[in-house]
C-alpha cells in the first residue's frame, strides 16, 4: 500500500515528504499542497511546498554529487540503473495505486505504465553502455588542404545537472525517460512533478533510493508549478532542462537561459481516412487512440478527417464501439475514468458547447457527472469550430468530413500543432506520400499515434516541441560531444 511497508520513509503523518541529499526531508515552509481525487474530488494525498532556499540546496547537492558520479564507470551505473528498474517493477502495484487516486488511470493502464517505466530503465542502461562506450575517431587528410597530422578523438560527456518536469498523465514513465538517460550519461537529475501524480513520483524515486544511488544525485522537490516553476527552470545551478506538459513549455523556452532544452507539448493528431481503408480497423484505432486514458494523451488521436463517401459508415462502426466503453471509477478498470481536473472538465465543456452551437451533430448525448464526461463524438465539425483546432485532453472527439486528401493534408498542417498523425488506406504510395506531406514529427501508417515502444525516436514540430525523445536521442540529448585533438609533428599515413 502507498506510504507503508518499504515507503513508510516518505510519509510523515498526513504529507508525504521531498526527496534531496538522499534523505526524505519535511519542508521548512511548513506548508503543503493538496492533491486532489479526480473521482471522488476530495484531497487524497499532500505533498510539502518547497521553499526557494531548499531548491537551491538541492542545486548544490546535485552539482557536487555530479562530479563524483561522472567519475563512476558506465557499467558500475548501468548495475544501479537495472537494480532501481527491478525494484520499480517489484513495487509496482503501491506506485499503480497512487496513478489510480491521484490521476484517475485505469487501474490496468496503472499497472502497465510502471512495468513500462522498469522495462525502459533497463532499456537505457543497456543502450547508454553501447552508445557511450563508443566515440569517434577522425583523420585531418580528409579536409582539403590538410596533411595527416591531425587525430581527432571525440567521446559523450555529460552536461551537468538536469532539470525533469513531466506532465501528470504519465507521472511515472514521463519521468523515468528523462531520470534512466540523465544518469547513465553521467549527469545528475532534479525532478519536480507534476502535482497531480507526484505521489506516484515520490514512491518510483524511492524505487531509485533503495537502489542505493549516492546521495545528491537524484533529487524530487514538490510544489506547485505555478509556484517554484520559474524559480527552477531560470536557475543558474541548472544544465539542461527536459520537459513534458503543455503550452507551459513554451514559455519556459522563452526564459531558460542558453542550455540545452528537450520539450514534448501538445499535439492534435489528426487521423486521415481514405476510402479504401479497412473501416473496421480505423474504428478500432479511433476507440484506442481517441478514447484510452480518456483522451488524456499528448497522443491521442484529436480529430478524424473521413473522405466523406466513407464517413457514415465509419462514424456508424465508431458509435457502436463507443456504446460498450465502460464508464465509471478508475479502481473498476473502466476505459473511461473523471478527467484530471475539474477546470480540465470546465475546459472540455467549453469545446463541447461551442460546437452544439455552431452546429456539429452529435452522435451522443453530453453527459457529465463531476469530472467524468461521457465518451463524445462529434460528426460534422467545421473549421469554426474550436474543438477543430484545440486540444480538448477528454473523451471528445471531431470528426471532420473531406473530399479530398489535399483537404485533410490542409487541415493537418494548419494546426498550431505537429506532434503525430496517422493515415488509414491500402494504397502504401499514397500512404508515404501523404506522410511525407504532414508536418508532423511521426506519422503512423494504418495504426493510432502513439510514443511507445519507447525507444523509438519521438518528437513534434511547431508548438508541439523542440528535439526529440526515445531512449537514444534523450541520451544522446543530454551529452554533448568532447574532441580531443592529438597533433603530430609530421604527416602519418596507415601502412604508408
Ligand atoms: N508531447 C508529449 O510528449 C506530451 C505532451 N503532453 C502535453 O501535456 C499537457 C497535459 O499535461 P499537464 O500536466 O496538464 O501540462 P502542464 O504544462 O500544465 O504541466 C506540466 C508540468 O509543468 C509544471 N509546471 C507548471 N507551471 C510551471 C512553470 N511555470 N514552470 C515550470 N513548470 C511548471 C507542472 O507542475 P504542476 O502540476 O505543479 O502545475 C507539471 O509538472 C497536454 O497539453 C499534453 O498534450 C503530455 C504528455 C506527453
Ligand atoms: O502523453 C502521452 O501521450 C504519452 O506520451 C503517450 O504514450 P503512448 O502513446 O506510448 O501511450
Amino acid at each position: 500500500m502507498a506510504g507503508t511497508g518499504v515507503f513508510a520513509d516518505v510519509l510523515d503523518g498526513d504529507v508525504y515528504k521531498y526527496y534531496a541529499d538522499g534523505e526524505w526531508k519535511k519542508s521548512s515552509s511548513g506548508k503543503s499542497v493538496a492533491i486532489i481525487n479526480p473521482t471522488t474530488r476530495k484531497t487524497q494525498y499532500k505533498v510539502q511546498a518547497c521553499t526557494q532556499e531548499e531548491v537551491n540546496k538541492v542545486m548544490e547537492s546535485a552539482k557536487t554529487a555530479q562530479k563524483t558520479w561522472a567519475k563512476t564507470p558506465l557499467w558500475k551505473r548501468a548495475e544501479l540503473l537495472h537494480k532501481a528498474a527491478a525494484i520499480l517493477k517489484e513495487h509496482k502495484a503501491p506506485i499503480a495505486e497512487c496513478l489510480v487516486k491521484e490521476i484517475a488511470k485505469p487501474a490496468k493502464d496503472a499497472i502497465t505504465e510502471v512495468v513500462r517505466s522498469g522495462d525502459l530503465v533497463s532499456y537505457t542502461a543497456e543502450e547508454g553502455v553501447r552508445i557511450l562506450g563508443e566515440g569517434k575517431f577522425l583523420v585531418s587528410d580528409s579536409f582539403p588542404g590538410n596533411e595527416r597530422t591531425k587525430y581527432c578523438l571525440t567521446s559523450k560527456v555529460p552536461l551537468g545537472v538536469i532539470l525533469a518536469i513531466p506532465p501528470f498523465n504519465y507521472p511515472v514513465n514521463l519521468a523515468v525517460s528523462k531520470i534512466a538517460p540523465a544518469l547513465i550519461a553521467g549527469n545528475s537529475l532534479v525532478l519536480k512533478p507534476p502535482t497531480q501524480g507526484a505521489v506516484s513520483a515520490l514512491h518510483m524515486v524511492h524505487c531509485f533510493h533503495l537502489a542505493g544511488f549516492p546521495k545528491g544525485l537524484i533529487s524530487c522537490v514538490t510544489g506547485k508549478g505555478s509556484e517554484i516553476g520559474d524559480f527552477l527552470t531560470m536557475h543558474p545551478g541548472v544544465n539542461c532542462i527536459s520537459f513534458t506538459g503543455g503550452d507551459t513549455g513554451i514559455a519556459i523556452s522563452k526564459k531558460a537561459g542558453m542550455i540545452p532544452l528537450q520539450m514534448e507539448l501538445g499535439g492534435k493528431d489528426a487521423c486521415i481516412v481514405l476510402e479504401d481503408a479497412d473501416l473496421d480497423l480505423v474504428a478500432a484505432n479511433i476507440i484506442k487512440g481517441g478514447f484510452s486514458y480518456s483522451g488524456q494523451r499528448c497522443t491521442a488521436v484529436k480529430v478524424v478527417l473521413v473522405m466523406e463517401s466513407v464517413a457514415d459508415v465509419l462514424v456508424e462502426k465508431v458509435n457502436e464501439k463507443v456504446a460498450k466503453l465502460t464508464v465509471g471509477a478508475p479502481e473498476d478498470d473502466c476505459d473511461i475514468t473523471p478527467v484530471v481536473s475539474e477546470s480540465s472538465a470546465n475546459f472540455i465543456e467549453g469545446l463541447v458547447k461551442d460546437a452544439k452551437e455552431k452546429g456539429a451533430t452529435f452522435c451522443q448525448e453530453y453527459k457529465r457527472d463531476g469530472n467524468l464526461i461521457w465518451p463524445l463524438l462529434l460528426d460534422n465539425v467545421q473549421p469554426d469550430m474550436r474543438i477543430a483546432w484545440e486540444e480538448p485532453f477528454g473523451p471528445v472527439l471531431p470528426v471532420i468530413r473531406i473530399n479530398s486528401i489535399e483537404e485533410g493534408i490542409h487541415h493537418c498542417n494548419a494546426s498550431n500543432f505537429g506532434l503525430q498523425g496517422c493515415v488509414f488506406t491500402k494504397d502504401v504510395n499514397k500512404a508515404i506520400l501523404i506522410s511525407d506531406a504532414m508536418e508532423t514529427g511521426t506519422v503512423q501508417i494504418n495504426s493510432a499515434p502513439a510514443r511507445g515502444p519507447d525507444h523509438f525516436p519521438f518528437q513534434g514540430l511547431k508548438e508541439s516541441g523542440i528535439g526529440s525523445q526515445g531512449v537514444t536521442n534523450s541520451i544522446n540529448m543530454m551529452t554533448k560531444i568532447k574532441s580531443t585533438v592529438i597533433n603530430l609533428p609530421t604527416p602519418s599515413y596507415t601502412m604508408g
